[in-house]
């Protein structure tokens, strides 16, 4: 990996607690680079906005809700096409790379960096690499022209491969350097985009005019600062099928449980709203809320009652869910996958054994349990409508911001507005289910379920015997 120090965070403040946190620019670091017209303004299909341009000032704020005297807060860099850009079309060599987990839209973001590059700004040299960041040392290129990609966002996966494990800075900075790169847009989750931040630092080191560009990729939705991430909606509307499918399984049969494990290592985003939109769901599991089975409280008490109450019952649980609960009773085996990431074990296998068991102990009631786990089927399909409009938006903000010199940087959406947002503020936290917020407030209401809140260590302690005090009362 590479050695360099961490370039400083660009903020700049301004007047009534103004703060923009901008992101790097080719100007940073090599001076006197020369700048040409954007070819947009020749193109007649643009020529009808009135505004077509992104003034240099504008930025769109992180929190729209604002009280009279609050300060204006923190602002990123709007993003969008640019009066001047630092490229000249013939000079460019683009690479794409894919990195990760597969996620619902990898191929129409790649399709529309393709498109984008080609059509906006006559770019012709683009390149795909090979099975993600590898394959700039270990793997061949795949050249990519907007025939060879037009019609791949209808097919699920990425046409160019990913992997885990495997970023060496300095290896992959070299393979820029001999390949004559020098825009590299670089499509991954949290783990991707730390990577993405150090080639930046290493291209900035070594001074190259190379635009490192981010495009955030999760189908967990664990990325902090973006509204949301692309692949999510075509996730959520995927899980609901198999929801549904548990609730016809569960309906048609005496006492029937449908279990449906989803997505969602650390984020419980997929399982709360699939829940949320099937409305056929009686109990949600996720990483953030922490559950236990037995006792006064348990879910094998609620299970009980809601067969009592209604007959059948479905239970979604996120993969991320209870893992020390099922640590406690099974073995666990390799820890980590290539990445680093933990590795889960099989938390809806499990619990739908522990439900067996149950009810095999108690004797007085036959249940009959089908466990579903769609997660690779949802995970592969290609991306719905509004994925595909929001992936082309993305990677043409991504094209805008490396032709314009922005580099470092990650595009996301941030209220509803296409933004370049740092890489240190994407890599820092993760995007979480705040168990205290509105939203998990509305999923319980609409299921039901326990709160969990009273742990069963609190129950057995609110039953113990209290021990004489010697203080008094
Ligand atoms: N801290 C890190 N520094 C550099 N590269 C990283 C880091 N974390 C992960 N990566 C690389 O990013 C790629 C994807 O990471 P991974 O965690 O598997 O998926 P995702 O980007 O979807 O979170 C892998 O090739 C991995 O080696
Ligand atoms: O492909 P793998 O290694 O089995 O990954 C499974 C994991 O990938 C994910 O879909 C998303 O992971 P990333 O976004 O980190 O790639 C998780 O929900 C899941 O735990
Ligand atoms: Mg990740």
């Amino acid at each position: 990996m590479g050695s360099s120090v961490n370039s400083k965070p660009k903020v700049i403040k301004g007047p009534a607690g103004y703060v923009l946190e901008d992101v790097p620019h080719f100007s940073d670091y090599i001076p006197e680079l020369p700048t040409h017209s954007n070819p947009l303004q020749d193109n007649p299909a643009y020529s009808v906005v009135k505004q077509y341009f992104v003034h240099v000032d504008d930025s769109v704020p992180q929190k729209i809700i604002a009280h009279k005297d609050s300060p204006r807060g923190v602002h990123f860099r709007r993003a969008g096409p640019r009066q001047r850009v630092y490229y000249d079309a013939d000079e460019v060599q683009a690479a794409i790379v894919t990195c990760g987990g597969l996620c619902p839209g990898l191929n129409t973001v790649i399709r529309e960096l393709v498109c984008g590059l080609y059509n906006m700004y006559g770019v012709k040299k683009v390149m795909g690499i090979n099975g993600g960041y590898k394959g700039f040392y270990a793997h061949n290129t795949i050249a990519l022209t907007p025939k060879s990609v037009n019609d791949i966002h209808k097919r699920g996966g990425t046409v160019l491969g990913s992997s885990r494990g495997g970023h060496d800075t300095t290896k992959i900075v070299d393979s820029i350097q001999d390949r004559g790169i020098n825009q590299v847009y670089i499509i991954g989750g949290d783990g991707t985009q730390r990577g993405a931040s150090r080639i930046f630092e290493e291209v900035r080191r070594r001074g190259l005019k190379v635009a490192v560009v981010g495009i955030p990729k999760t189908i967990d939705n664990d990325i902090p600062v973006i509204d949301k991430s692309f692949g999510f909606d075509t996730a959520v509307e995927e899980a609901q099928r198999a929801i549904n499918a548990a609730h016809v399984e569960a309906e048609s049969i005496e006492n029937g449980i449908g279990v449906v494990k989803l997505m969602g290592r650390y984020s419980g985003f997929i399982a709360m709203y699939a829940t949320l939109a099937s409305r056929d769901v009686d109990c949600c599991l996720i990483p953030e809320s922490p559950f236990y089975l037995d006792g006064p409280g348990g879910l094998l008490e609620f299970v009980e009652r809601r067969l009592k109450e209604n007959g059948h019952m479905v239970i979604v649980v996120a993969e991320g869910a209870g893992q020390e609960l099922v640590s406690e009773s099974m073995q666990s085996m390799a820890k980590q996958d290539a990445s680093g990431n933990k590795l889960l074990q099989d938390v809806g296998l499990w619990m739908s054994q522990q439900i067996k068991d149950h009810f095999a102990k108690m004797k007085t009631m036959t249940i009959n349990l089908k466990y579903i786990d769609p997660t690779y089927m949802i995970r592969a399909v290609p991306s719905n409508a509004s994925d595909n409009v929001y992936c082309t938006l993305l990677a043409q903000s991504a094209v805008h911001g490396a032709m314009a010199g922005y580099t470092g940087f990650t595009c996301g959406l941030v209220n509803g507005r296409q933004t370049y947002i740092p890489f240190y503020r994407i890599t820092e936290g993760q995007n979480k289910v705040v168990i205290t917020d509105r939203m998990w407030a509305r999923l319980l209401s609409s299921t039901n379920q326990p709160s969990f809140i009273i742990r069963k260590s609190d129950v057995a302690e609110e039953h113990k015997e209290e021990p004489p005090s010697e203080l008094p009362k």
